[in-house]
């Protein structure tokens, strides 16, 4: 059994807890926290042994009733692999003592693409992966970018890209940033940081990527634009898309055309947390014209994209699985979930 460290145990690192627990070949030995709060009770309730980052704190956690059972460096000891799911940049600052205890790890996208050998989707460069020391999950808008132009790319071959992201101006639970009222252009300039982010997956890929952010909390909502090589039609996309077990295809029957119709979708077919893993292509947006010219809408769950791709990283950087395929498999299935 891979023994797994989750540094950072938020809205990613307790998603990425309860995936790595429902893996038969992975175990969470422990997580961490900075100080007590809501999720401290849901690790407790789940049995995952908490640290802290700074064990003076922890009289404050054992008054709270929450069992401490030491700080993050005794964790990081016990792991085989640690996934850093702290604040964007923490990451970085954490980085040094990874590789004094030469512990591999698995950084998020928050960080800077220098934190780590590789920037990973398991799609596009699990075998790359292998046997790395670290790897950084690349953030949610980039992993459904590059699950969707890898797709292409593979069956058509791609000239160019261009993409509009309408981001979430924060997650659900994120009340530090509302009440939110105003459509803001981040960034007002163009390109976003979204296509150099593409490009550390995939640097062949000519993509120029814009960017804002509006009043929801549910899901990013991405318009995609790519030139392809070979002529093909809207019919070889879809078997493309519906063949592939991270994008899903939000149907015409459904009648969904909104991230919060998407969401309630999600609920009642009862993911936890209402979670999207895979992409969310519009079916009814998948357009070809002239017969290269492609185009779709796609709902990206923020929170959850990313939580597969973490799982797969596990196992590329420890080498127990060489085959993507299978790694892929063995995450969803364990997971429970197929593509909807
Ligand atoms: N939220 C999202 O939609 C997405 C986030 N990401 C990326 O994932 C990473 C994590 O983001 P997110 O989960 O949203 O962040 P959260 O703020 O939800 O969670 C961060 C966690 O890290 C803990 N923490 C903070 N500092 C330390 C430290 N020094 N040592 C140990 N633990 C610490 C916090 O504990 P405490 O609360 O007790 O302080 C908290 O549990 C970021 O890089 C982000 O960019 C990627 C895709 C989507
Ligand atoms: O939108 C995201 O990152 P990205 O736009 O850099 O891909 C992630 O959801 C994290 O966003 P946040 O930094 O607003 O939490």
């Amino acid at each position: 059994m891979i023994k797994v460290a989750i540094n950072g145990y938020g809205t990613i690192g307790k998603r990425v807890a309860d995936a790595v627990a429902a893996q038969p070949d992975m175990e969470v030995i422990g997580v961490s926290k900075t100080s007590v709060s809501a999720e401290a009770y849901i690790a407790k309730e789940r049995g995952f042994p908490l640290y802290i980052a700074d064990i003076e704190k922890r009289e404050s956690f054992e008054k709270a009733g929450i069992p401490v059972a030491g700080d993050v460096e005794e964790m990081i000891k016990k792991a085989d692999i640690v996934v850093d799911a702290t604040p964007g940049g923490v990451g970085a600052k954490n980085r040094p003592i990874y590789e004094l205890y030469k512990k591999k790890a698995i950084f998020q996208g928050g960080e800077d693409a220098d934190v780590a050998e590789i920037s990973f989707n398991a799609h596009a460069n699990y075998k790359e992966a292998i046997g790395k020391q670290s790897a950084r999950v690349v953030s949610c808008n980039t992993t459904g970018l590059v699950r969707v132009i890898h797709a292409l790319d593979q069956a058509f071959g791609v000239e160019k890209v261009r993409a509009v992201m309408v981001r979430r101006g924060g997650d659900p639970n994120d009340i530090k940033r509302g009440p939110i009222d105003a459509i803001v252009l981040n960034p007002v300039t163009i390109p976003s940081h979204h296509g150099p982010d593409v490009r550390t997956v995939l640097p062949h890929i000519n993509i120029v990527t814009l960017a804002m952010i509006v009043p929801t909390t549910f899901m990013h909502m991405h318009t995609v634009q790519a030139d392809l090589k070979k002529e093909t039609t809207r019919d070889a996309v879809l078997e493309v898309f519906r063949s592939h077990n991270r994008i899903g295809l939000v149907t015409k029957a459904t009648k969904i055309t909104s991230n919060a119709q998407l969401r309630e979708y999600t609920q009642d077919l009862g993911r936890p947390r209402t979670d999207l893993w895979e992409n969310g292509v519009f079916e009814d947006s998948v357009s070809v014209l002239d017969g290269k010219e492609f185009y779709c809408f796609q709902a990206i769950h923020q929170e959850a994209d990313v939580i597969p791709e973490n799982i797969d990283a596990i196992r590329a950087l420890m080498g127990t699985v060489n085959d993507p395929d299978e790694s892929i498999r063995m995450t969803n299935e364990a997971l429970g979930f197929v593509a909807i």
